[in-house]
């Protein structure tokens, strides 16, 4: 890695007082310190570091920590009795990624920056349009690109599974560095709501940013109070957007258009006839999707191997990013063709074909209905038995809107754990069941997830298709307040699909 340039405090404390952040004018500070490090986390504090006094939890310990550690000076919304100088600002949250931006010297400027939000599809058109770009890449001999998804983050330093959508701008910034110092000259992003509206992405502007969907999400206590604090963080994506990339199929798509007039330009992608890409004649052929794309350079078939009707919306938005960025039309046919995105729509069969199971990341009304629709088409004449839960505490209407739908498909339902957190898995499945029952469908409660994949699968008699939903690949269970390891629902899926082959010869 490159080393990067460093600046004194008093350059932070310009920067600051440049964006209007400083509560109180520049202060007083004795000498001007190199700073060294930057972080919110008193456990990563070593000597010269920009200490950032953030959060809901935030304690004056923590800053005493990280005056022990080492730190030269700390921005807050509060002024604490340490013995290291205060950069007082208003707004802590807005602050934080002006500093991450100087510390890690603008490295946004230096990539092809892609940006995606939607309530559903943001991973699988961020896996979509990594594989279009990394065929490019491949032919052009360039780097493979970097992505920053809710499934992992690969950054040519860094590959990890992701716990988070979209990152703090501290280790935001950072991952776009270690991108550039790699060579990388592509990254595409996820960009959630929280995000957004939280300012986590604040400072940066996205080449392309894509609106995929809005649907009723995320509303509870601790994400947004209503719908509409839901699309207006969502919209802010144009205002820091070169080239937007809107779906004309999505819900409001009114309020979509004229707050994509923020953005530098738009494109437009669906299946209206006024679509810039337009997409048209999709058909199954055997397991895969085949559909059409015209626009003004070509018109074309494409094909999805990775199975869900509901994907080719998210293929359109790889489209048209990908016509945005001028890559050529073979690379998007190719990578459309071998693209697959981890956890969503994995497809697993039993040897005798009876099993049809798939491990799926739907967990909200929009992408559960898209689930079902496709899956009815897709298995005509199956039985449905779908697996899923709720998460505690949070996102309410889920166990409305799930249990109804699931209720409404499915020939059996298994309620199992699904990041349960601080609220016991029995109430939440108890509050789904209400739905379901009401919708006439059988259902048995089942913590377990390993347990019910396990029942659904080795009790299979007729030609079934299993929905385990709201997963994927995903190992860990949040259980109170800590993470719980645990396989993954495609381990338990492969697991016991084999254990039904051994035993129906
Ligand atoms: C734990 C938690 O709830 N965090 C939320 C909270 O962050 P916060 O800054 O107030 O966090 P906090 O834990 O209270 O802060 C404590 C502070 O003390 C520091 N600390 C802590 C311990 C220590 O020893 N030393 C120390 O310095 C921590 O580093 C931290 O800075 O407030 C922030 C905004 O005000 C939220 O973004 C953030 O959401 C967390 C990260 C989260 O998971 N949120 C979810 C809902 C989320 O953002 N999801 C979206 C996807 C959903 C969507 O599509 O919208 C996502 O992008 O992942
Ligand atoms: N365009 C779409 N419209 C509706 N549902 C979709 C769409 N794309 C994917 N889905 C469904 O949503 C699930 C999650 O997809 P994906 O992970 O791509 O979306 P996401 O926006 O990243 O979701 P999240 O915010 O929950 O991480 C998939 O497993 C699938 O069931």
């Amino acid at each position: 890695m490159k080393e990067l340039k460093q600046y004194h405090l008093s350059e932070y404390i310009q920067c600051l007082e440049d964006s209007g952040l400083l509560a109180k004018g520049a202060p007083e500070i004795l000498g001007d310190p190199l700073i060294k490090g930057l972080t919110y986390n008193s456990k990563e504090v070593s000597e010269g570091t920009l200490f950032i006094c953030k959060g809901a939890a935030f304690k004056a310990d923590y800053l005493r920590e990280a005056c022990s550690r080492g730190a030269c000076a700390y921005v807050s919304q509060t002024a604490y009795d340490v013995d290291i100088p205060c950069i007082l600002v208003a707004d802590i949250r807005r602050a934080m990624p002006y500093l991450a931006d100087l510390y890690f010297c603008r490295p946004w400027e230096e990539l092809n920056l892609i940006g995606i939000t939607g309530t559903k599809g943001k991973s699988t058109t961020a896996y979509y349009i990594k594989a279009i770009i990394d065929d490019y890449m491949a032919a052009v001999r360039g780097r493979e690109s970097a992505v920053i998804s809710s499934i992992d983050v690969y950054d040519g330093v860094v590959k990890k599974e992701s716990h988070i959508t979209t990152p703090e701008s501290v280790e935001l910034m950072e991952h776009f560095r270690h991108a550039v110092d790699s060579g990388i000259t592509y990254l595409e992003m996820e960009v959630s709501s929280q995000a957004l509206k939280y300012d986590r992405v604040d400072g940066i502007t996205f080449d392309v940013g894509v609106f995929l969907n809005i649907s009723e999400d995320h509303i509870s206590p601790i994400e947004h109070p209503d719908f509409n604090d839901y699309l207006e963080a969502k919209l802010r994506i144009f205002s820091q957007t070169k080239t937007a990339c809107v779906n004309l199929d999505s819900d409001e798509i009114g309020r979509i258009m004229e707050a994509a007039k923020n953005a530098g330009s738009v494109v437009t992608f669906g299946t209206k006839p006024e679509a810039d890409i337009r997409g048209y004649g999709i058909r199954k052929d055997g397991m895969d999707t085949i559909f059409h794309v015209a626009c003004d350079r070509f018109d074309q078939e494409f094909i999805l191997e990775m199975p869900g009707l509901f994907n080719v919306e998210n293929a359109l938005a790889a489209i048209a990013i990908a016509y945005v960025l001028d890559i050529p039309v073979e690379y998007m046919y190719s990578g459309l063709k071998r693209a697959r995105s981890s956890g969503r729509m994995e497809l697993y069969h039993s040897r005798d074909h009876k099993v049809v199971a798939i491990v799926d990341y739907a967990h909200n009304k929009l992408s559960f209905e898209k689930l079902f629709e496709s899956t009815l088409e897709e298995y005509k004449g199956r039985k449905i038995i779908t697996i899923f839960g709720c998460p505690g505490k949070k996102a309410y209407i889920r166990r409305r809107d799930l249990g109804t739908v699931a209720g409404k498909y499915s020939d059996m339902i298994y309620l199992v754990a699904e990041d349960p957190g601080e609220e016991p898995v029995e109430n939440i499945s108890r509050d789904i069941a209400q739905y379901v029952q009401a919708q006439n469908c059988p259902y048995e409660m089942i913590e377990d997830r390993g347990e019910a994949i396990k029942k659904a699968i080795l009790e299979t008699k007729e030609p079934t298709v299993i929905l385990i939903t709201g997963k994927g690949n995903e190992t860990r269970q949040k259980y109170g307040r800590e993470y719980v390891d645990c396989p993954s629902d495609v381990a338990y899926t492969k697991e016991f699909i084999e254990e039904y082959d051994r035993t129906h010869g």
